[in-house]
Order: structure tokens, then C-alpha cells, then sequence
């Protein structure tokens, strides 16, 4: 199993290039299911989740290839995906595929709505909570489907199509807001998604659904409308950039000091992580090329915060920003709402020398002056980096352990961060 070594106390400075999100990319790839015509993804980032997305796809009887490499581009330039479903060959997601990624579950929305029926093994994914699928089974049932738990799986018939609804979450909900979203386009009649989530993963999808020619209106507010039409087609989208990536290394800046530009950054993406690093003492500009992110010595300043869903602050976030104040000159407290078992790099981050105290959903963080390398283990992909950005500022090494989590989401990061100035390289095992 690969590990990282970090060896701490450098300045980062340079450029990094933000790749395509993560969590944009992979509902964008599940839309392919919605069409027997080729929906082509660019700006797709080179990830083990979409790695094993495409071979979930396939298993349904989706064709894909991958575009070479074209004149000009570096090593880091987006891929482009081919994703082809011109037949659904089975419209089961075995466990042994699903358990691995959390979101190949939502692939349940487009084969019911094409298929008529899907049978979904109950997903995995980050060990950061329970994680229940029952938004997704209630707005499902709303659409007209039949539903029933077997021996692990979710099985979804709908013989006589999808029927538009009003589906309310009781809760903000990412995945079901995709899933319901994509299954409403080839309903019959509207759809009207309550209490939906805001995220620009949400927004971007609508964007590319509605390039293939669905009816949608509202994404990006907490009410979605969907006209349902009796088949979509074929196009072509660029993936929106990696607002957790660029909040990721914008904190490491913030950590180490320095002066970066996260090219193809967009500030919009993430207003209230960038005003927190604003408060914590960095200086953050949107340039015409990306996103500046400048600290000079000054120290770290403590700040509360509370993890919320678009546009609040994050929760793919929390870990990362801990891992800041970890150096505060001061003491901060941090709110998990999302996720009740979203601390699991506490105890890691004491390792290096931090000081916090976890009580219920919030972790109080008393900053220290001094971080001391040591082996600590990746629990999950946001807790992942957040031991990589302690380790950039602690004295001597760090070895971050079980970074296969890491290589679910960050796509080449020691090669980023390496040309900014950082000693970290992979060690492979
Ligand atoms: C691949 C992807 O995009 N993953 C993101 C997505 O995950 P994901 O879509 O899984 O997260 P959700 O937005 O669904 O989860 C939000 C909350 O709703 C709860 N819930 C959700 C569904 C349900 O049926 N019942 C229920 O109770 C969850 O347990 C959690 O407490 O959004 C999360 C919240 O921004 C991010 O941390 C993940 O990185
Ligand atoms: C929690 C995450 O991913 P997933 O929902 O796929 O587990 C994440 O991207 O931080």
C-alpha cells in the first residue's frame, strides 16, 4: 500500500492547476445511462473513483475511451471521456462494485427511468457516518417506483415509467438531488424537487442534462422543476473545477505561507471557505487565470466555524481547515453538522502534536507553535489531506499511511505540490 512522506517547513510558491471536481464528474458520468447517444466529458480528472465508475458503468453496458494526450497539453491537463450506453445490458450494480464508491448508488435514478427497474446494492464509500439511502427510496417511491430491500440490495421496478412528483427532502441532500434530478428527465410530467441541494456539483449537472435535452429549471435554489421528455441525446461537457481541491490547497498555502495561483480556480465556487482563509490571515484575489492565495509570516488567526451545505462552509473542508488552526494563535471550535462521524483525523492530528478536544459535533482547537512529523494513517480522502497539509508544516518528516484514500480525489497531488516547492514524494510498497 502506497504512503506519502512529507518533510515539512518549506514555502509554497508557484502555480497549481485545479483539476475537474471529483463530485461534478462522477453523477456526469452516471447521466450517460440516461442515453443510447455519446455524452463526451472534458476536463475529467485522472481518479481512482472514476477509474472504478467507468468499470461499474461498463457493467450496465456503457462503451467508453479516454482521449490521448493533444498537442501542448502538460501532464496535468483534464482527460476527455467517451461515455457511450447505447444498450443497458443488466441493470444490476453489484455490491462487490458499489461497496467501494458511494456514489455508483446513484446509478439506481437513470435505469429506472430507462429501464424501468434497477437492482442497486446498498453503497459504501468514506467511513464518515451512517450514511442512510432513504431519501433516495422515498423520492423514488414519490416518482411511482416500487421498492424493496432484498438481501442488500435496493430493487426499483417501475413498470409503467416514472410519473413526475413533488419530492421534498427532509434534510439537504447532494446525492438524492442528483438522483431524483436525473430519473425526473425521462418522466412523464413535472417534477418539483423541494428542499434540493444548491451545490455547484448539482448546478453543473443540470447544466449538462440539459444539454442533452432535458427540461430543467431552478438548480442552483432549493427548488428544482423538472418536465419530464421522452428521451435525451448526446453532448459535450466540461466538468466545473474542484472547489474542494482549490479550498485544499489554498489552506496548505494558508499553512505554510507563500504565494500560489490555483489556476482555473473560481472564487464563486467557494465564497465562505475563502472569507474564513481571509479571516485566518491569507490574502485570496480572483485573477483572470485563477485564484491567488498569498500568506506572508504572519501567524495563523483562530477561527469558528461550521460546516453547512451550499453555501456554507463545506464539510469536504473540515478536516483540512483543522488541520489549519492546528497553528493558530489561539483557540477555535469546529462544527461537523453533516456528518456525525466526520473527526476521525483528530486523533492522527494529535499525533503531530495538535491540541484538540472533541466534544459531540464539535472539535475545539488550541493552536500550538510547533507540529513534529511522525507516521500517522489516512482514515478517509478529506482526512487524507488534511495530515498531508499538518505534515508540510511540521518539523521534520511525516509519513501519511494508506493513501489509497487520498488517490479517490486528489489527482496527482505530490506532483502539485512538488512543483510549488514542497519535499513530499509518493512511496510505493
Ligand atoms: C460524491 C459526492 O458528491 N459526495 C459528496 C456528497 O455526498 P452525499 O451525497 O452522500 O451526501 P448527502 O448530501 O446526501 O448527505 C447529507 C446528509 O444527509 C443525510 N442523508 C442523505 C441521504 C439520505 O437518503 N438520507 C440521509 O439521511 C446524510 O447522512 C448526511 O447527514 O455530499 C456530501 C455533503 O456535501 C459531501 O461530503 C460528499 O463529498
Ligand atoms: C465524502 C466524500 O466522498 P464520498 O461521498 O464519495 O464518500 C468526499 O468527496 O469527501
Amino acid at each position: 500500500m502506497d504512503s506519502i512522506k512529507v518533510v515539512g517547513g518549506r514555502e509554497l510558491n508557484g502555480v497549481i492547476p485545479i483539476s475537474g471536481a471529483k463530485n461534478a464528474t462522477l453523477p456526469l458520468m452516471i447521466a450517460s445511462l440516461l442515453t443510447d447517444e455519446t455524452l463526451t466529458l472534458t476536463n475529467v480528472p485522472r481518479l481512482r473513483d472514476v477509474a472504478q465508475l467507468t468499470q461499474i458503468l461498463s457493467n450496465h453496458g456503457v462503451d467508453y475511451s479516454v482521449n490521448g494526450k493533444r498537442n501542448g497539453q502538460d501532464d496535468l491537463a483534464g482527460q476527455t471521456l467517451n461515455l457511450t450506453a447505447r444498450e443497458i445490458v443488466d441493470t444490476t450494480a453489484p455490491y462487490e462494485l458499489v461497496s467501494k464508491m458511494r456514489a455508483s448508488f446513484w446509478v439506481v435514478g437513470p435505469l429506472v427511468a430507462r429501464c424501468r427497474e434497477a437492482r442497486v446494492s446498498l453503497p459504501g464509500g468514506c467511513a464518515i457516518g451512517t450514511r442512510p439511502v432513504d431519501f433516495f427510496i422515498d423520492g423514488l417511491a414519490a416518482l411511482g417506483a416500487d421498492i424493496e430491500i432484498e438481501a442488500g440490495y435496493v430493487v426499483v421496478k417501475a413498470p409503467g415509467g416514472l410519473k413526475g412528483a413533488r419530492v421534498e427532502f427532509p434534510k439537504v441532500s447532494v446525492g438524492a438531488t442528483h438522483t431524483i434530478m436525473m430519473a425526473a428527465t425521462l418522466a412523464q410530467g413535472e417534477t418539483e424537487i423541494v428542499n434540493a441541494a444548491r451545490e455547484p456539483e448539482v448546478v453543473d449537472l443540470a447544466k449538462c442534462l440539459k444539454a442533452m435535452g432535458a427540461k430543467i429549471e431552478g438548480e442552483g435554489t432549493s427548488t428544482i422543476r423538472i418536465q419530464g421528455v421522452p428521451r435525451l441525446h448526446g453532448a459535450r461537457h466540461a466538468v466545473v473545477p474542484d472547489r474542494i481541491e482549490t479550498g485544499t490547497y489554498a489552506m496548505a498555502v494558508a499553512m505554510t505561507g507563500g504565494d500560489v495561483l490555483l489556476r482555473g480556480a473560481r472564487s464563486d465556487l467557494l465564497e465562505t471557505a475563502l472569507d474564513t482563509l481571509r479571516q485566518a490571515g491569507a490574502e485570496i484575489t480572483q485573477t483572470a487565470d485563477g485564484i491567488k492565495v498569498y500568506r506572508n509570516g504572519n501567524g495563523i488567526q483562530p477561527v469558528d466555524v461550521t460546516t453547512e451545505p451550499f453555501p456554507g462552509f463545506p464539510t469536504d473542508l473540515q478536516a483540512q481547515f483543522m488541520a489549519l488552526m492546528t497553528k493558530a494563535g489561539g483557540a477555535s471550535r469546529i462544527t461537523e453538522t453533516i456528518f456525525e462521524n466526520r473527526f476521525m483525523h483528530v486523533q492522527e492530528l494529535a499525533r503531530l502534536g495538535a491540541n484538540i478536544h472533541v466534544d459531540g459535533r464539535t472539535a475545539t482547537v488550541e493552536g500550538v507553535s510547533t507540529l513534529r512529523g511522525a507516521p500517522v494513517m489516512a482514515t478517509d480522502l478529506r482526512a487524507s489531506v488534511s495530515l498531508v497539509i499538518a505534515g508540510l508544516a511540521a518539523e521534520g518528516e511525516t509519513t501519511v499511511n494508506r493513501v489509497y484514500h487520498l488517490d479517490r480525489g486528489f489527482e496527482r497531488l505530490e506532483d502539485k505540490l512538488t512543483r510549488c516547492g514542497a519535499q513530499i514524494e509518493r512511496i510505493s510498497s
